[in-house]
């Protein structure tokens, strides 16, 4: 199920600012090259992450969840000028491609790139005072790295989950194992005092998640 009406959807991508000329290329190497491409964040969520961050300037930003760097690049459009953002990625095939593609932005300085599992990741990195999270890699660790982290966000910082509409499935009657893990975290997320939160109905559900 689509959440926004296609035509709708068409609208939104028309009325925002165009997909910067790099962000297209990793687009379109990854519908050739890669298995999943429908994984990418693509052009109307990438503007929203680039305006979020950008409205933030933040100096830290950890992705969890790489793939092929198009959501990494769009956060690090809103670094602060001495701002960093490290991104992890379990997949080492995807390491080579990863380099070339940021090596093709005016982010490149700036973003880090990790590969390994991400609870190993980050225990290395040791993160304080993060100003954006960005959580988008395997769904059924998602609560667990909303606890790992939230204590490294700083007060007013932001912890992003991606797919956490998964297809409309949330609110519908399917119980299927991912589905439900996925309705938990939103019932969990939901009643947590500590942060203020909304989902919004941006391709497969972005939930943005302001610690108090
Ligand atoms: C949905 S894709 C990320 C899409 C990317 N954030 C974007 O918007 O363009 C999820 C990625 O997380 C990676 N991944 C899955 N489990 C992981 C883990 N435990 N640690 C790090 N990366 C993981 C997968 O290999 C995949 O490349």
């Amino acid at each position: 199920m689509e959440i926004l009406d296609p035509a709708l959807q068409a609208y939104l991508d028309s009325h925002c600012d165009p997909e910067p000329e790099a962000l297209q290329q990793i687009n379109r190497e990854t519908y050739l090259k890669v298995l999943k491409p429908h994984m990418l964040s693509g052009h109307y969520q990438g503007r929203l992450l680039s305006m979020l961050s950008k409205m933030i300037q933040p100096k830290l930003i950890l992705e969890i969840g790489t793939y092929t760097g198009y959501s990494a690049v769009c956060l690090a459009e809103g670094l602060a000028e001495e701002g960093v953002l490290h991104t992890i990625e379990a997949n080492s095939e995807l390491e080579e491609m990863l380099n070339s593609h940021f090596k093709s932005t005016n982010v490149d300085k700036k973003i880090r790139l990790h590969i390994g599992p991400a609870e190993a990741v980050m225990a290395d990195l040791e993160l304080n005072n993060i100003d954006i999270v960005f959580i988008d890699a395997d769904k059924r660790n998602n609560f667990r790295y909303f606890e790992l982290i939230l204590d490294k966000v700083r007060p007013g910082g932001l912890i992003i989950i991606d797919n956490v509409l998964w297809k409309g499935k949330v609110f519908g009657n399917h119980n299927d194992a991912d589905t439900v893990n996925i309705r938990k975290l939103n019932e969990r997320i939901a009643v947590n005092t500590q942060v203020e939160k909304l989902i919004l109905p941006v391709r497969d559900g972005i939930l943005i998640i302001r610690k108090k």
